[in-house]
């Protein structure tokens, strides 16, 4: 998969699929395989921008996938370029009808596109999906617009699923991503109390524009060497023992015990366990930490671990 910070002028005819895909979840699924369906040969490609259109409005969206694991995603689904931009005035600023004649027609010389129900562009979004569309079809190019894909009552959505993750409803979240919500990092040096309370923890050091849950326990998979372990999480400032209020993330992994520094590790989060809480001493800690690992198991029937 080719990767481009620029729109140059294509000798093709390809498939695009435009949009940010922050989450690649189940309905950027659904138009990743209407894309697929519709390229016929053609090459498949993204048009998409690194940073979040609403970020530079202000706003501080943090990312359910880093850039690297939005691109991953794509190379997952066969797509062979990627228009990887940088979302800034200019692009803020241009008219619905360059970015069609310019960057669709003119440049990527579109075949087909296909785009979510709710999709915008140009100019204080100016442009929404029926409009490109009908633009796109004056030139004879195919325009595909995929239907809200729902779970539940719910329409799924990248906002949503955010929300639902600042939230702590992992579960819900995770059946909206197609996958468990995940977050890559490196295991780094904490304060050495774990294992000295009988639960070392990894401390994972991860992307500060990754999304992080509500502050608590989870129950969470660990993949370190591509090996899967049962584990639990405590997100939040570990109030008993540190006055910081740096959010930290720590793993107590079930039946492991070697060192792990260092290492690359991807924690999944499959649910929430219980809210974060200031004990009045290390003991009381210690006791809840030893039922929340009691809990994890009988939830998992593995009574041998
Ligand atoms: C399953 C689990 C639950 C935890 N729950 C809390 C908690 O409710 N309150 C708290 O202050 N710290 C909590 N912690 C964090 C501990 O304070 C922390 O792991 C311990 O201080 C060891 O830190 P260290 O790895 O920096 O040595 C929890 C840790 C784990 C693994
Ligand atoms: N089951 C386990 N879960 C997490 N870490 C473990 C486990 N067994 C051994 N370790 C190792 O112990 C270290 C954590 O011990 P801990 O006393 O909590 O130190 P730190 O404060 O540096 O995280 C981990 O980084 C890892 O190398």
């Amino acid at each position: 998969m080719n990767v481009y910070e620029m729109v140059a002028k294509r000798g093709d005819t390809p498939a695009v699929a435009l949009g940010f895909f922050d989450g690649f979840h189940i309905g950027h699924k659904k138009l990743f395989e209407v894309l697929d369906a519709n390229a016929r040969g053609r090459k498949k490609v993204v048009f998409t921008f690194k940073n979040h259109p609403d970020n530079l409005l202000g706003f501080n969206i943090k990312y359910i996938l880093t850039n690297e694991e939005r691109l991953e995603f794509f190379r997952n689904y066969s797509i062979d370029d990627v228009y990887f931009i940088e979302f800034n005035k200019k692009i803020m600023q241009m008219d619905k009808d360059r970015f069609i004649e310019e960057i669709l027609i003119d440049k990527l010389n579109v075949s087909v596109v296909v785009v979510g129900y709710d999709f915008t562009f140009g100019y204080m979004a100016e442009g929404d999906s029926k409009y490109l569309c009908e633009k796109l079809h004056q030139f004879g190019r195919k325009c595909i617009v995929i239907d809200p894909v729902m779970y539940q009552e719910h329409i799924v959505s990248s906002t949503l699923i955010r929300r639902l993750i600042l939230e702590g409803n992992i579960k819900l979240a995770n059946c909206m991503l197609g996958f468990n919500f995940f977050i890559n990092g490196t295991v780094k040096r904490g304060n050495r109390l774990g294992k000295k309370i009988g639960f070392p923890t990894i401390n994972i050091k991860f992307d500060k524009e990754k999304i992080v849950p509500r502050k608590g326990v989870y129950i969470t998979n660990t993949i370190i060497d591509d090996k899967r372990y049962l584990s639990i999480t405590n997100v939040g400032t570990n109030p008993t023992v540190s006055a910081s209020e740096n959010i930290k993330i720590e793993t107590h992994i079930l039946s492991v015990d070697k060192n792990m520094y260092g290492k690359r590790v991807k924690i999944e989060f499959i649910d929430f366990v219980r809210e974060e809480k200031k004990f009045s001493n290390i003991d009381e800690l210690k006791n809840q930490i030893a039922k929340d690992v009691e809990y994890v198991k009988t939830l998992f029937c593995k009574a041998n671990i």
